[in-house]
């Protein structure tokens, strides 16, 4: 019986301004899934939802073979490498991986972007919302845009003097996204809307040409970040600290409570490291830091190749 196996990168969305829009993938973790043909469609996993629909992959790849009108009962073996529930783009991994591996096991030849529409609807089983930010930048790799609901995305190219460290408080915490996505506002004043699109364009320009100053101001949020505040009592003492130590650029990730810092040769990163576990400590909670850089979007594995 044939497997196919592919493998998908931890990702942070948003990166201040870009709510929905943008996204990063980062080698910080990945998850591994395969898919094989069986007798009925079940997943094999521990952790999380094991019930189809409940489960970010077995969502997207149950949509994928209902859109494509494609009979095939598959058997989804998810090996969750990307800690869930921290922002880390868990959720959507695992719908990237489960809609790559079974598209090439079915011989679907899917674009990135049929693979973006179908993982995101996977995102419904975690937090109630088909947002595409980080299904785009785990099936693309390196920083993306969404540019619209078709999905349309492109990539961003990522200067080479950047790197990542991801702060990855110990705060898991059940339907943690949904949450958070209900602590955004409806509404916005217009001024709020156009200070954050300046950094919007501000962000994608720093981190394509190497700017740090464009970056640094870009990588701010004055509607979504502050929304959630309740969520991540921390994140402004860490973000202060973190620039003030010549970090390029500071972030919750995705919808938190990760942080992400992108930094460069001049940012004295184990600076960040000890001050962001000394003030997480002071919270009450542990620390894991992980330095990274941008990911490769997901790829389905040689049999045989051990990782
Ligand atoms: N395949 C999956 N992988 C991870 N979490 C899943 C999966 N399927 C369902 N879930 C559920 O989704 C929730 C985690 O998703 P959530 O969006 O809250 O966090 P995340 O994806 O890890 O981070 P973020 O989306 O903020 O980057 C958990 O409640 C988990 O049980
Ligand atoms: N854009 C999404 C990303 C979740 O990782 C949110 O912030 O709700």
């Amino acid at each position: 019986m044939r497997s196919v196996s592919a493998v998908a990168f931890s990702s942070s969305a948003n990166l201040g301004p870009g709510y929905d829009i943008l996204a990063l993938a980062h080698t910080s973790f990945f998850d591994r899934v395969s898919v094989r043909e069986g007798s009925r469609t079940r997943l094999f996993c521990t952790g999380i939802p094991q019930e189809i629909e409940s489960n970010t992959a077995g969502r997207a790849v149950t949509a994928m073979l209902r859109a494509l009108d494609v009979r095939a009962e598959l058997e989804i073996h998810i090996e969750k490498g990307i800690p869930y529930g921290l922002g880390l783009g868990s959720s959507g991994a695992s719908a990237v991986g489960a809609v790559t591996a079974a598209s090439e096991l079915l011989g679907l030849s899917l674009s990135g972007e049929e693979i973006v529409r179908f993982a995101m609807q996977g995102e419904v089983a975690s937090s109630g919302a088909a947002h595409p930010d980080n299904v785009a930048a785990a099936t693309f790799g390196g920083a993306v845009a969404v540019l619209s609901d078709g999905p349309v995305v492109r990539r961003i190219p990522v200067h080479s003097a950047f790197r990542f460290l991801l702060i990855v408080p110990g705060q898991q915490r059940e339907g943690k996204t949904r949450l958070a996505r209900s602590l955004v506002p409806r509404a916005i004043e217009t001024g709020k809307y156009v200070r954050n699109s300046r950094r919007l364009a501000s962000l994608i320009l720093g981190l394509s040409s190497g700017d740090r100053e464009l970056l640094r101001e870009g990588m701010n949020d004055e509607i979504v970040e502050p929304s959630r505040s309740p969520l991540f009592p921390f994140y402004w003492r860490i973000k202060e600290e973190a620039l003030a130590l010549n970090a390029a650029g500071v972030c919750v990730s995705g919808a938190g409570p990760s942080i992400l810092v992108i930094f460069d040769e001049r940012t004295d990163v184990s600076g960040i490291e000890r001050r962001a576990t000394s003030i997480l400590e002071s919270f009450g909670m542990s620390t894991r830091t992980v330095r990274a850089v941008s990911a490769g979007g997901a790829a389905i594995e040689e049999p045989g190749i051990v990782s």
